[in-house]
């Protein structure tokens, strides 16, 4: 039924045919016990803690992947990316706020940044945003997964802001961080981005690119876990 309507509408993107086919690992990644815990308001608040401190570490070196993206736009000659240098560029600045909120968040918590050690699941996705920052990686693919890593955010915090979620009072900041709908049309426009340069690239692009998006998804499962681990 569903596929008979597609083909009258048209045909469906490439990032639907992906969350179609990849779907497990999606909610894997964006409905992760942690994610639940948050949202039931069970969270442990040393797994809290333990993933505010990795996740301030991850979003350091998010931002020099971030600038990688950002090159890669401003040589792409085509008239409709010249659109996506600002979309990349507004998630510097928001990465700049960012990154204050995480020093704010943790003296609220009574947490440290100044000397956390990476764990290794931590550790292997931040060598993971290292190797996609290289100049040999196409922007497709960059874009691919920047895209990925953003909206796996957004979904799962979403998630704890919906009506019947519990979510203790002094959580809600954090929720709202990924969850609010600023970010929502913020990874919806690199979502446009990186569909249209699906469109447009070889089916050998297009297969690192699908490949990428589930290395990201695994790995998000794992920072997950990790933040989960050693405290359940
Ligand atoms: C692990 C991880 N993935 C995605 C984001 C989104 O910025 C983040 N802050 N941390």
């Amino acid at each position: 039924m569903e596929r008979k309507k597609e083909e009258e509408v048209g045909k469906v993107s490439v990032i639907e045919t992906w969350l179609r086919k990849h779907r497990l690992v999606y909610i894997g990644a964006t409905r992760h016990p942690f994610i639940h815990s948050i949202r039931d308001g069970t969270v442990d608040l040393s797994s809290f803690k333990l993933w505010l401190e990795q996740d301030y570490i991850f979003v350091r070196a998010f931002i020099p992947f971030v600038a990688s993206v950002l090159i890669k736009a401003s040589k792409e000659s085509s008239a409709d990316a010249c659109d996506d240098l600002e979309v990349i560029l507004g998630g510097m600045v928001a990465l700049n706020d960012e990154l204050n909120w995480f020093k704010k968040e943790a003296s609220k918590w009574g947490v440290s940044l100044s000397n956390v050690t990476p764990k290794k699941a931590n550790l292997k996705y931040c060598r993971l945003l290292e190797r996609l920052a290289s100049p040999e990686v196409e922007y497709t693919v960059a874009a691919t997964a920047f895209w990925a890593i953003e909206t796996v955010y957004q979904d799962s915090f979403a998630h704890c802001l919906e009506e019947d979620s519990n979510v203790p009072e002094d959580l809600k900041e954090t929720c709202k961080r990924w969850g609010n709908d600023g970010f929502g049309q913020y990874c919806a426009a690199l979502q446009t981005i990186a569909e249209r340069c699906l469109e447009k690239s070889s089916e050998d692009e297009r297969k690192k690119a699908e490949v990428v998006f589930l290395d990201i998804l695994e790995n998000e499962v794992e920072f997950w876990n990790m933040s989960q681990k050693d405290h359940v």
